[in-house]
């Protein structure tokens, strides 16, 4: 199996930016499995359908194409709400499978961060993480993340957002949020990007020995 960094967590643990940093690291490719969800979200949301429309939403999830997410569109608040309803269907999940697992199997290599890398998409990854902080450091980290954006940004309903996403992400029966056995567990509770960024890499240079 090449070269594959399976990166897990819950909501703005710090994922994304840990994933993006490693693949500069190592010169892999990445992909941010988050808006696979996010993007079908917003594709029936955008020809005014329902969340719970399942035949719709494995049709968005089928027609993905990788090169042309609005990203700006896709972080704000309420399509992380909208995703992790959709992400809760098995259907769904199953439509984007083969997208991700394309993407891993790269000669090179590449870096996946989202819910179910480590258990789910990439079992056999050589290198798997699972990135999580305390819910109000995340609550906080989202809230600058958002502020900075230019979106209205409410501590206490952040917060809130974090903990039923989580709560939803982990109930869920299809590929729920959770370390995969063989994951190393990264607490990011007290450490800047820097630090966890050198963790990270340890725990990758540790693996490939
Ligand atoms: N260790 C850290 N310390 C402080 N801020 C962080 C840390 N890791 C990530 N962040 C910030 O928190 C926000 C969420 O991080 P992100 O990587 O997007 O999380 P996720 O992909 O898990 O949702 C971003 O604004 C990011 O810059
Ligand atoms: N591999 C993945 C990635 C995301 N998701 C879902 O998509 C939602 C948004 O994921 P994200 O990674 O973009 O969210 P943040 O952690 O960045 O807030 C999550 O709350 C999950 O419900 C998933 O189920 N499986």
């Amino acid at each position: 199996m090449s070269f594959v960094i399976a990166i897990d967590g819950p909501a703005a643990s710090g994922k994304g930016t840990l994933a993006r940093r490693l693949a500069a690291h190592y010169s892999l490719p990445h992909l941010d499995t988050g808006l696979l969800y996010r993007a079908t979200a917003c594709a029936l949301l955008e020809e005014g359908l329902r969340l719970d429309d399942v035949e719709s939403a494995v049709a968005a999830a089928r027609s993905l194409s990788l090169t042309d997410f609005d990203e700006k569109r896709l972080r704000a608040r309420d399509m992380g709400e909208a995703a992790s309803v959709v992400a809760a269907m098995p259907a769904v999940r199953a439509a984007l499978v083969d997208m991700q697992r394309g993407f891993a199997a790269r000669p090179e290599g590449a870096v996946l961060d989202g819910r179910d890398i480590g258990t789910v998409i990439c079992p056999d990854a050589k290198v798997k993480i699972f990135v999580t902080a305390a819910p109000e450091t995340r609550a906080t980290r989202r809230a600058l993340e958002l502020a900075r954006a230019g979106e209205e940004a409410d501590y206490t309903a952040i917060l809130e957002d974090v903990k039923k996403r989580d709560a939803r992400d982990s109930a869920r029966s299809a590929a729920p949020l959770k370390a995969a056995a063989d994951a190393v567990t990264l607490d990011t509770s007290d450490l800047d990007i820097e630090e966890a960024f050198a963790a990270a890499r340890g725990i990758v240079e540790k693996a490939r020995r």
